[in-house]
């Protein structure tokens, strides 16, 4: 099978006016540059949109590029399968208070749906998937299919710092064995949507509780990092121990992490996880491969490793954007006296961890055969 031939799939944006659904349509509509295999239809966010232009919904647009005149001039849809049954496929950037339901009635309905939304991550025939780290959970989706008799299903990705996290953790737990770790994140403003935190509460100060965080980076690590079960009804968790501590920053985008992980080799160097790190490369799921996937360039590297001599990175301004944003990067390894080692990370929270990242799981998803046109 290939991943490289043309292919024409109509797709949709369900929650498409806040600030990940902007993400979506600026990396579907890059100037000059249509996505080469989807071509963006349709449009939704909630009943107070439905019916506009989606410039006139969309009016608190975040992002630096404008927004493409096409698609500012497209019709805004109510998000229910009814409106959207000419999508071969829908992403998900609806608000978590309806994402649940809206997203199981587009399974339900035959349409398959790549979410970014919290509500169904967990579900045990729901595929975790950062497509950097572990692109053969997709195939629990059949699982779905079977128990909903339909050729629907629901991809999610997972937390925004879980994202960033488990590129590292899994390069770590390949090499070493990981047995336990300790991360405290500093997490950007555009992470709680728009409008977000108030000016007066974020600047000059850090908050020191995002709710429901903390619990979040220490459960989706071990599904991610499992193993899929051989009959593809399940994931067996990877056994790991964890503790998160999680602080809102005055930083626009870029979640930065301070990581120290317990390992399972001993006599391990700092050397040795440096050039671990500095090595990471794409998984190779036995079905497609995720190197050749549009939206990665050529030579994409999941992770940059920064050396010892500069210390200070990686840092969100400088780093956020390496790779388009797809790339997560770590520095400043060093041994850890409580733990085995500690280092820093950082992800863009709204391009891999979020837009981007369920983009790539869709792509994959085409790539295995798993979506067919409507
Ligand atoms: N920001 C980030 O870094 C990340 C966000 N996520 C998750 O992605 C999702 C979107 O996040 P974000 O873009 O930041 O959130 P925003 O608050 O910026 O946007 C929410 C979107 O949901 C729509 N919406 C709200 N209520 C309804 C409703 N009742 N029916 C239909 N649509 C509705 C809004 O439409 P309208 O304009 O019409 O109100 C808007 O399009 C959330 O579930 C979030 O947890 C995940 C990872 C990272
Ligand atoms: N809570 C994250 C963003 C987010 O929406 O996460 P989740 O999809 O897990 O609720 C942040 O504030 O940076």
């Amino acid at each position: 099978m290939t991943t490289t031939a043309p292919r024409s799939l109509r797709v949709g944006v369900l929650g498409c006016t806040g600030m990940v659904g902007q993400r979506f349509v600026q990396l579907l509509c890059r100037p000059g540059q249509p996505h080469p295999w989807f071509v963006l239809t349709g449009l939704g966010a909630s009943e107070r949109s439905a019916g506009l232009q989606y410039g006139a919904a969309s009016r608190h647009w975040t992002l630096p590029t404008p927004c493409p005149a096409h698609v500012a001039a497209m019709t805004m849809r109510p998000c229910d399968p009814a409106s959207f049954t000419d999508c071969d496929l829908v992403f998900s950037a609806l608000d978590s208070s309806i994402a649940g339901t809206v997203e199981s009635a587009f399974a339900a309905a035959g349409i398959p749906v790549f979410s970014n939304s919290k509500n169904h991550r967990m579900d045990e025939n729901v595929p975790l998937v950062v497509p950097l780290v572990n692109p053969e959970h997709l195939h629990l989706v059949a699982a779905q299919q079977r128990e909903g008799k339909s050729k629907g299903f629901i991809v999610c990705n997972p937390n925004c710092s879980s994202t960033g996290l488990v590129v590292v953790l899994r390069a770590l737990d390949a090499a070493f064995g990981l047995e336990s770790f300790i991360v405290t994140t500093m997490q950007a403003v555009s992470g709680a949507g728009y409008p977000g935190v108030s000016s007066l509460d974020i600047l000059d100060n850090v908050i020191p509780y995002i709710s429901g965080e903390e619990d979040k980076l220490e459960t989706e690590p071990s599904k991610i990092l499992g193993t899929l079960k051989p009959d593809h009804s399940g994931i067996h968790p990877l056994p790991i121990k964890a503790s998160a501590m999680c602080n809102r920053v005055a930083v626009i985008d870029g979640h930065t992490e301070c990581l120290s992980v317990r390992i399972r080799q001993r006599d391990v160097t700092s050397a040795q996880v440096q050039a671990v790190l500095e090595n990471c490369a794409l998984p190779r799921p036995s079905t497609c491969s995720v190197a050749h996937l549009p939206t990665l360039g050529e030579n994409f590297k999941p992770l940059v490793a920064f050396p010892e001599t500069q210390h200070d990175r990686p840092q969100p301004r400088l780093d956020r954007d390496l790779g388009g944003g797809f790339t997560v990067s770590v520095g400043r390894v060093r041994p850890c006296p409580i733990l085995d080692f500690k280092m820093v990370l950082l992800s863009h929270n709204t391009i891999i961890g979020a837009a981007g990242g369920a983009l790539l799981n869709a792509e994959l998803a085409v790539a295995m055969n798993l979506i067919s046109a409507q």
